[in-house]
């Protein structure tokens, strides 16, 4: 026999028959199920009410001179209201079959007839239950994907002039199949470009898949691209497919392209070039179907001139350019994204969202923000978590550290240190809080830089990445 799924919800029976109720209970108990009673469909449905119940067994009759089998039949429908997925068990008097349909087409999933044999109710029961469980992990993986689907569907936020310009230029690209390279500076929305492009596209029902260029060792780079075979050196124990391959007709976004060393750049370049490449330890080319968009923060064309960059791969990956201005220079924009993320941290937290002073506002207008949209993004998630009142002044901001734009050679570090630290003093973070806190100070003292931030914190980089992961950052 199949056993019951675990915890099991206890079963409401409802007869107006004191021994019928008794024998039930008892029978329920002997199956590891626990009971509760109902003398009536009126009490049946006050403890509806009240809690949830894994089962409904109901009695169609109620009162000496009823045996339409009415009050089952109405007791059937208020549930169904009530409580559309309640499995429910019609018990009607022997011989009753037209009863027995109508409860069923009222919404009873199965019926017995009394007397009833306990084999068969017990299997009866088992079924139903084990089917309401798995229609609730069914909906509870439904509500998980939707909630990943609109992590997914973040919003983009931008209506100054710069900004308008550059959605123009994706409208006219983000269609066309052809390569993009994203540029600029760190935190400034890249990603967030990129995967919304990726959604514009043709591709929108194919993969994203992101690498980030700068973590990946020269010796990993080739089984991490284009993936291996089992066997094909010492510690490939499996096969493994390659960013190209899960990127399958799709999109593959090539981060921090900048960070490519020269040799890696080869290896891409000559996948681009000849449109396949083969898995490590495999002969059998496969082909690249994938739509490939670059980001970069660093200025390609100097360092090509630098001889840091090949010329050829900026050619092949630069067929169209789409420049994020910072957003220092997206004016007004500063302020919709911070309320945006004002509204957003207190509906996650459930708490009231704060409102901006005047001073605050004009503070934020006149940031730099070298660590641009994600900076912003940080700042309002501490204000939120640690400014005292329900309005946010400027010196909440905390905006008062001098700061330069961050590039590859002048990394940053745009908040002012001192006062998060003080911002632990007297506050009442959770650990969970605290830690994300600590993460973001991190990531930011290190200009965004993940491994140098990691090991600020003491932390392994994989042990820093599920973090990130777990806290969305
Ligand atoms: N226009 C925007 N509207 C709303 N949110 C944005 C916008 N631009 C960026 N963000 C948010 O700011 C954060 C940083 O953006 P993103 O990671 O895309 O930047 P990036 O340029 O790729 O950064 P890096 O150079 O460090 O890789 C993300 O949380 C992103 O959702």
């Amino acid at each position: 026999m199949t056993p019951l799924p675990a915890p099991a919800l206890p079963v409401l029976v409802a007869d107006d028959d004191a021994a019928v109720r008794s024998a039930l209970r008892l029978f329920l108990k002997s199956e590891g199920l626990q009971a509760e009673l109902a003398a009536s469909p009126a009490e049946a449905l006050a403890l509806l009410r009240e809690r949830e119940y894994g089962l409904l067994l109901a009695d169609m009759n109620y009162g000496r001179d009823t045996t339409s089998g009415k009050e089952g039949l109405t007791l059937i429908e208020s549930v169904r209201t009530l409580d559309p997925q309640l499995p429910i068990i019609a018990m009607t008097a022997f011989g009753s079959v037209a009863l027995a349909v109508e409860a069923m087409r009222g919404g009873a999933q199965d019926f017995i007839e009394k007397p009833w044999d306990n084999q068969r109710l017990a299997t009866q029961i088992r079924s139903q239950l084990a089917l309401r469980d798995s229609q609730r992990r069914a909906q509870r993986l439904a509500a998980e994907n939707a909630l990943l689907m609109a992590a997914g569907d973040r919003p983009w936020i931008g209506s100054s002039p710069a900004m308008q310009t550059l959605m123009g230029r994706v409208a006219a690209v983000a269609s066309a199949d052809v390569t993009l390279l994203i540029t600029g500076e760190n935190g400034s929305g890249k990603s967030q470009l990129a995967h919304s492009i990726h959604r514009q596209s043709a591709r929108s029902d194919g993969t994203f898949i992101s690498v980030n260029m700068g973590a990946i060792p020269d010796t990993l780079f080739e089984s991490e691209m284009f993936g291996h075979e089992r066997g094909a050196f010492t510690d490939a124990k499996q096969t493994r497919l390659g960013r190209f391959e899960l990127a399958d007709g799709g999109t593959l976004f090539l981060d921090e392209i900048g960070n490519l060393s020269l040799p890696q750049q080869a290896k891409l370049l000559q996948v681009l070039e000849g449109g396949q490449y083969e898995r490590l330890g495999s002969v059998r080319p496969r082909h690249a179907n994938v739509r490939l968009i670059a980001a970069s923060n660093a200025d390609l064309t100097a360092m090509v001139e630098q001889g840091l960059f090949r010329r050829d791969l900026l050619y092949r990956i630069n067929s169209v350019q789409l420049h994020l201005p910072p957003l220092r220079e997206r004016g007004a924009d500063v302020l919709a994204l911070a309320e945006h993320y004002l509204a957003s941290h207190a509906a996650r937290y459930q708490r009231p969202a704060k409102t901006l002073s005047e001073a605050a506002r004009q503070a934020l207008l006149q940031h730099n923000w070298p660590g641009n949209v994600r900076e912003l993004a940080h700042c309002m998630e501490r204000v939120s978590l640690l400014a005292a009142g329900a309005q946010i002044q400027a010196s909440d901001l905390a905006l008062s550290t001098p700061s330069t734009p961050s590039t590859p050679s002048t990394p940053s570090m745009p908040a002012a240190p001192a006062a998060t630290a003080n911002a632990f003093d007297g506050s009442e973070l959770t650990l969970e809080e605290a830690e994300k806190l600590l993460i973001r100070t991190a990531l930011r003292r290190h200009g965004g830089n993940a491994l140098q931030a990691a090991q600020a914190l003491g932390l392994s980089r994989s042990a820093f990445y599920r973090r990130l992961e777990k806290y969305q950052l």
